[in-house]
Formats: structure tokens, C-alpha cells, sequence
């Protein structure tokens, strides 16, 4: 049986940071100005901390401004807003991200109406869904996991995706839905598969592109998926692994990677595939804020 490619998203994460940690020194030299990227958590979910250090770290590396507001699990929604609206007049911050899930005493779609549009980073307010539902990506903040699966779809298959079929399982508005908007707008026939989708078995078999993005470990099985199909798996699931150790666990995605590996033409590894990237397109997010913010022309797109 012939292996697939894998695709190594840590690899392309990392040329896509070195291009952007070039762009910010030349941002830098032409206007004294780094981009400035603040991230807000609010609890201690110990996940979380992870994703935001990362986060943090990856903005220092790219020669950014980055601050981390950690606020206490109990903090009221009036003190998030406030230091939203903060945060939102800072002249030396150009993205805000507000990591979800927020503890259920705030209203997360209030929070994030409340940033301005041009430093919503993560392309959750609904000025930039709207942005890029409308098909006007080029002035949107486009999500950051759908960016990045884009950008890996791209460098595996050329910049054409025009009638290729492609199907996402999940709907959610951080990744299902703006994905197939993504996929819709390069011209593909794109099918959003759920919970709720009758036979996807044979949804999923009619795919050129499989996007699983439904947070079920090894959900989508690998003889459902055609044979040279190319899989991205966005799903990052942690499950016990006693084999191990006792206590041990493991990450695996949504696909069951090692059945599909034999046939599909390409796939995503989890955890190195679509992860590192989403980090990289926040960091390409921030970078296109500052420069719209400062009124410079764009740089090149990444996809
Ligand atoms: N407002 C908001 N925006 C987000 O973008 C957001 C969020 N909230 N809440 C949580 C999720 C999760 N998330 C990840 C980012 C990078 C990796 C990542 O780099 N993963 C690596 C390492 C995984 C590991 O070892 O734990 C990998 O897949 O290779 C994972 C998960 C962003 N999120």
C-alpha cells in the first residue's frame, strides 16, 4: 500500500513565522513600531495556560509587543469588558484575543462584540464573520485554525482547489463554518457534515478534501475517506494512554490517523499539523492589524 504524505505543519508554521519575524524587522526599521498582540485569559484551565504561553512566546520570537492578561476565574464580565475597552485604546496593542472557553458567568459573544473588529485577531466579531462570509477576506481577520488549514491545504495540493469536493465535518463557528467559507470562496463544492448528517460515511467518500473539526477522538474512520484524498485534522483530543503508563495520556485528532495514513494521498499529523499553524496565523494576524492600523499598504497575502 502506498504511504501518504505527511504534512508537517510544524515545518510549515516555522517558515511562515521566520517570514513573518522578517516582515515585523522591516516594520520595525521603517516606523520605530512593533506589533503588539495581547492575550486574555480568564481561569486557570490548565490547557489554556498552555495554548497562551505558546502563544506569548511565539509573538516574542517574532519580534512583537505581547502582553498576557491572566485574570482570576471569578472575575467579574464588567471587569473583562472594561479591560477589553482598554485594551481597545491601547496604541501599542493592534490584536486582542480572548481565549475561549471563558467560565460561564461571562457572556463570550458580548466579549467579543466589544473588540474593535480591526484587532479582533482571531476573526470572531461579527464585522469580520460577515467580512468573510461576504467573500471580502482581503479586508477581514480570517480565524486563525481555518487560516492555517488553508495555508497546509495549499502548500500540499498548488493553489488551485477550484471543483475540487470538499467536506468539513463540524460547524462551529471557530472552525466549521468559517472553513467552508474559506473552501467556498476557492471554488470548491463544499459540504458542512455534523452531528446530525445522515450516512457520513459515504458524505465523507465523495470528498477531495476531508476538514475534521468535530472534537471526537478517531472519529472519522479511515476507510470512509476515498483513497489519495487529502486530510486535515483539526481535532486535538487528549485520551488515556496505558500503554503508557497508568495515568498516561496521549493526544490524538479527530481522523483515525493510522487507518487513513495507508491510503489517503496526504494527512495531517496531531499533534505538529494544523496546531503550530494556528498559532503561526495569529501572529500573521496581528501583523496585518498593525499595518492597517498604521495605514500601510499590505503585505503579500499568505494564501
Ligand atoms: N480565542 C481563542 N483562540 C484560539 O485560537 C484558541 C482558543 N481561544 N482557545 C483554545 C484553542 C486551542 N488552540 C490551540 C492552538 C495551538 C495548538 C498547538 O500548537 N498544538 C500543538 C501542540 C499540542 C500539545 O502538545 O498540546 C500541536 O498540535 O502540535 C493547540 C491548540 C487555540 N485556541
Amino acid at each position: 500500500m502506498p504511504q501518504a504524505q505527511i504534512i508537517d505543519g510544524k515545518e510549515i508554521a516555522n517558515s511562515v513565522r521566520d517570514d513573518i519575524t522578517h516582515r515585523a524587522a522591516q516594520l520595525l526599521e521603517a516606523t520605530g513600531k512593533r506589533p503588539g498582540l495581547a492575550v486574555v485569559l480568564v481561569g486557570e484551565d490548565p490547557a489554556s495556560q498552555v495554548y497562551v504561553r505558546n502563544k506569548d512566546r511565539a509573538a516574542e520570537a517574532c519580534g512583537f509587543h505581547s502582553v498576557k492578561h491572566t485574570l482570576a476565574a471569578d472575575t467579574s464580565e464588567a471587569d473583562v469588558l472594561a479591560l477589553v475597552s482598554q485594551l481597545n485604546e491601547d496604541e501599542e496593542i493592534h490584536g486582542i484575543l480572548v481565549q475561549l472557553p471563558l467560565p460561564g458567568h461571562i457572556d463570550e459573544s458580548k466579549v467579543l462584540r466589544l473588540i474593535r473588529p480591526e484587532k479582533d485577531v482571531d476573526g470572531f466579531h461579527p464585522v469580520n464573520v460577515g467580512l468573510l462570509t461576504a467573500g471580502e477576506r482581503a479586508s477581514a481577520l480570517v480565524p486563525c485554525t481555518p487560516a492555517g488549514s488553508l495555508v497546509l491545504l495549499k502548500r500540499t495540493l498548488g493553489d488551485t482547489l477550484s471543483g475540487l469536493n470538499a467536506v468539513v465535518v463540524g460547524r462551529s463557528n471557530i472552525v466549521g463554518k468559517p472553513m467552508a467559507s474559506l473552501l467556498l470562496q476557492e471554488s470548491c463544492t463544499v459540504t458542512i457534515a455534523h452531528s446530525r448528517t445522515k450516512d457520513l460515511p459515504a458524505i465523507v467518500k465523495a470528498a477531495d478534501i476531508v476538514v475534521a473539526a468535530v472534537g471526537r477522538p478517531e472519529m472519522v474512520k479511515g476507510d470512509w475517506i476515498k483513497p489519495g484524498a487529502t486530510v486535515i485534522d483539526v481535532g486535538i483530543n487528549r485520551i488515556p494512554a496505558p500503554e503508557k503508563g497508568e495515568g498516561k495520556t496521549r493526544l490524538v485528532g479527530d481522523v483515525a490517523f493510522d487507518q487513513a495514513v495507508d491510503h489517503v494521498g496526504a494527512i495531517t499529523p496531531v499533534p505538529g499539523g494544523v496546531g503550530p499553524m494556528t498559532i503561526a496565523m495569529l501572529m500573521a494576524n496581528t501583523l496585518t492589524a498593525a499595518r492597517r492600523l498604521m495605514n500601510l499598504p499590505e503585505d503579500q497575502a499568505l494564501f
